[in-house]
């Protein structure tokens, strides 16, 4: 067994040791808050929590969760930190942002194993994601040095202008289906934009938002730029609440984004909300069936069915139901299940036990309501003995849905494609707004007005013509409805961690009453 004990500068051991790493033989010992530029144990505790790798089902780490003393110093460190950072150009936090970029694309293969060791995840993806973190500093450091305010002329000569302004110590709640992307779609735009971040992360995930910290750190950011405190429900509470704390940007589901708004709403604070969908993918017949299929998968099947803005009410014109369905069976059969760390692994385990035994919840209650279970959906054991315990499915097309069914209004965050048939435009509209969630929705047609009709007409954040889950960081991401407020990526996110002044400049006498 590896026991693993990185210290901040020694990135480059951590790096070639990780990539010497295989399924199995990780377990993290160094403490895993991160405040001053260091890791640091918490100052005081309100739990501990466990974190597993997945694909074993073993305890890689035992965290402490932050009680009220570490959460009080971390915010300390952190408008301590802001204070010089706010007073830096743009061009300045610009290279920070950079260099960290650089430094998180050199590490790429280091991060992603990681990430797939804490998550399950396969590597193939968490190097995507990596991509889309470093991305997203590239692109916000491309803006810091742009953001500018108004000059606005006045009667008389006198004049006023505005400045976009940082907002303070900013907090981060993160999910823990996309770690290390998270941390950087909320630090990014937070840091560029002048502000210090402290981020919290899911508790089953702790790990790779403290190699983002070591990285801001050796890329030149101020000691407490970046904090990370560890912790669950309290430690977040505990963020939220912090009088010093002037916005937090939280990812997770709808029932704590609702709290976390109620908390934040009695310290007049701003929230970013990313929560839940259940989104809809439209499949009509003038589509080309190929990439239908294949956008069908990735709405589906990525991360194992882990992701926010899944298309997973799949609707199919009665017209070519029975064609994609036997094409989407084919493509399902092919996808191999096991070890995340292996190049050929296309998915993994889910995130832990509970979580796997709701999703199976979920299609043992599908069945019971006349769903047909066309295929997969059961518990599945890798042959290799000590991926045995891990967390692993089978991914599930379910037919004959209807849409009152639980498994079709629910969000499930599992691999379980609900299919269900339409006759036309306007109906199948009705039905994919007819739901609580507003993330995101997809639609696959030729007919250039059905697409653009379609997508003007389908109340979420995001619509995908022809694609589904691509992520380019321009393009901002967020939901309607239940699915959240506020943006990320894009420039509008500069907006969600800014806040502007209003100067005015008298040029002439003051007149008097
Ligand atoms: N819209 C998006 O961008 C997006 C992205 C990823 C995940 N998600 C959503 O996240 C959910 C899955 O993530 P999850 O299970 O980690 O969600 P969750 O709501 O259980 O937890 C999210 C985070 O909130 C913290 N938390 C829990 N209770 C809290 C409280 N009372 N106060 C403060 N913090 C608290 C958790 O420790 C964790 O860090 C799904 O619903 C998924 O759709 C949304
Ligand atoms: N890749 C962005 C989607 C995150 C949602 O879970």
């Amino acid at each position: 067994m590896f026991l693993c004990a990185v210290r901040p500068r020694q990135a480059s051991l951590f790096r070639s040791v990780v990539a010497a790493m295989s399924t199995g033989t990780f377990v993290l010992l160094q403490p895993l808050n991160y405040r001053g530029g260091v890791r640091v144990e918490p100052a005081d505790s309100c739990g501990t929590e466990k974190a597993f790798e997945p694909a074993t089902g073993r305890v890689i780490a035992t965290l402490q969760c932050s009680g009220e003393k570490e959460v009080d110093l971390a915010v300390k460190n952190s408008m301590l930190a802001f204070k010089s950072w706010s007073q830096k150009s743009g061009m300045e936090r610009a290279q920070v942002l950079l260099e960290a970029a650089r430094m998180i694309k050199e590490q790429k293969d280091a991060i992603a194993t990681m990430e797939t060791i804490n998550n399950g995840k396969s590597v193939f993806e968490a190097r995507q994601d990596v991509d889309t973190s470093w991305q997203c500093l590239e692109y916000y450091a491309g803006l810091a040095a742009s953001m500018a305010g108004e000059h606005i002329q006045l009667p008389g000569g006198s004049f006023g202008y505005t400045r976009r302004e940082p907002l303070g110590v900013c907090v981060g709640i993160g999910a823990w289906n996309y770690p290390f992307q998270i941390a950087c779609w909320k630090s990014a735009p937070a840091l560029a934009c002048g502000n210090a971040m402290i981020f919290k992360p899911s508790p089953f995930t702790p790990v790779s938002a403290l190699l983002l910290a070591e990285i801001y750190t050796k890329a030149g950011a101020p000691p407490g730029l970046f904090n990370v405190v560890q912790g669950g429900a309290a430690t977040g509470q505990f963020l939220c609440q912090h009088p010093d704390v002037a916005k937090v940007s939280f990812t997770g589901s709808v029932p704590t984004g609702a709290k976390i708004m109620e908390m934040s709403a009695k310290g007049i604070k701003p929230v970013t909300l990313e929560l839940g969908g259940k989104s809809p993918l439209i499949i009509f017949e003038d589509c080309t069936l190929e990439n239908a299929v294949k956008g069908a998968m990735v709405a589906n099947f990525l991360s194992q069915g882990q992701v926010c803005c899944n298309g997973t009410r799949v609707f199919v014109q009665k017209t070519i139901l029975d064609k994609f369905i036997k094409e989407v069976v084919e493509q399902t059969e092919k996808i191999k299940i096991g070890d995340p760390l292996l190049e050929d692994t296309r998915m993994g385990p889910l995130i832990n036990e509970p979580h796997l035994e709701r999703v199976l919840g979920f299609i043992k209650s599908a069945k019971k309501q006349g769903a047909t279970v066309l295929y997969g959906g059961k518990p599945y054991v890798p042959t290799d003995p000590k991926l045995k315990h891990g967390f692993y499915m089978t991914p599930c097309i379910l037919t004959d849905c209807t849409d009152d069914m639980t498994c079709v209004r629910e969000e499930i965050f599992g691999p379980v494609m609900s299919i269900l048939s339409f006759e036309n435009e306007e109906e199948v509209l009705e039905r994919a707004n007819d739901t609580i969630y507003g993330l995101a929705a997809g639609v696959f047609t030729r007919n250039i007005q059905r697409a653009h009709r379609v997508a003007a007409q389908l109340q979420v954040g995001t619509c995908y013509i022809n694609n589904y889950n691509v992520s380019p960081v321009e393009l901002p991401f967020g939901g309607y409805k239940k699915s959240g407020f506020g943006r990320e990526n894009g420039r509008v996110t500069i907006e969600y961690y800014s806040q502007l002044k209003t100067v005015y400049v008298e040029m002439g006498d003051v007149e008097s009453f």
